[in-house]
């Protein structure tokens, strides 16, 4: 297990509301909640969107509002035609002097024709420091509740994604990613403070499974956990069920959103980590003479 090395810090999770079918006005709705987020006391270092914010969320809408996103290290004004959206996030992390992580957008691999749901993260110079592809799609079927296939117009990421910051490392995930315990396992067993994952679960998945589902990665890997959802939108062709969250290494919620636009902070607190796993020392009792550990491949 990779030692955690953090500092404390302050996330926001922004759970946007009034998001339309207009792009412009969701980079608007984005831009003012990241200014009002920054402008907050005490001034948090990481700001959170949520899942695909710049577009509805429909299988028949995510190849028209795709963008093309440049490559991992891609400074503000180096990149001549990368997309307004992502424009628009390098412009929100350095206005407001943050960490951004930029929820998720649909992404166009122009080489390939393909779509991705993609989260970018931004430093506070505006620099593209991680790119997660959404791992795993989101395709269910309960019959007369909730019917969804991202695969109709989304193909799957490949990499798992860490990124660090001067506050620690973090993991990222997309919304149905969190319900593959393997990644958080990874992420923590790689030395991550928090898993982080732009969301949007809805009124049929969310009362089931939003808050066991992060108070479970939380307890088996020790670790920070937090969803970031839209509000939810009566209008809406899918219902986001809201109720952005924040779960410490015990598994306690620290903060829930209801379905309303809101914006919802928490202090993370490194040294909770230390005490959790001092106190239950699971992370040094893996019997990986009897399974083997998940992680070796990736560290
Ligand atoms: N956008 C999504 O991936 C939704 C996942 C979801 O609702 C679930 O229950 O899982």
């Amino acid at each position: 297990m990779a030692s955690i090395t953090a500092k404390p810090f302050r996330l926001a999770l922004l759970q946007l509301g009034s998001l339309t079918s207009s792009k412009a006005n969701n980079i608007s709705v984005a831009k003012r909640a990241v200014e009002e987020a920054a402008s907050s006391s005490p001034k948090p270092n990481l700001i959170v969107l949520p899942e695909i914010w710049n577009s509805p969320y429909a299988v028949n809408a995510f190849r028209e509002y795709s963008e093309k996103i440049p490559k991992i290290g891609s400074k503000n004004g180096e990149v001549g035609d990368e997309g307004e959206t992502v424009k628009a996030m390098r412009q929100m992390a350095i206005n407001n002097n943050v960490w951004l992580i930029g929820g998720s957008i649909p992404q166009k691999d122009e080489r390939t024709d393909e779509i991705f749901n993609t989260c970018t993260v931004y430093d506070p110079d505006g620099t593209l420091v991680a790119i997660h592809q959404k791992v795993h799609l989101f395709d269910i079927d309960i019959p007369g509740k909730q019917t969804f296939k991202e695969s109709d117009t989304l193909t799957g990421g490949k990499t798992l994604t860490t990124f660090v910051t001067p506050f620690g490392k973090i993991g990222l995930g997309i919304c149905y990613d969190i319900r593959f315990p393997e990644m958080a396992t990874i992420a923590a067993r790689q030395g991550c403070v928090a898993m982080i994952y732009p969301a949007a679960f809805n009124t049929t998945t969310g009362p089931m499974h939003w808050s066991l589902l992060q108070r479970g990665r939380a307890i088996d890997n020790q670790i920070y956990v937090a969803m970031c959802s839209p509000a939810r939108h009566p209008e809406a062709s899918y219902q986001a069920y809201g109720h952005s969250m924040v779960v410490n290494p015990l598994g306690d919620i620290l903060v829930e959103a209801g379905h309303q636009p809101t914006t919802v902070y928490a202090d993370i607190d490194v040294d909770l980590l230390a005490t959790t796993r001092r106190n239950l020392p699971i992370t040094i009792q893996r019997r990986f003479d009897v399974y083997p550990d998940v992680a070796e491949k990736f560290l």
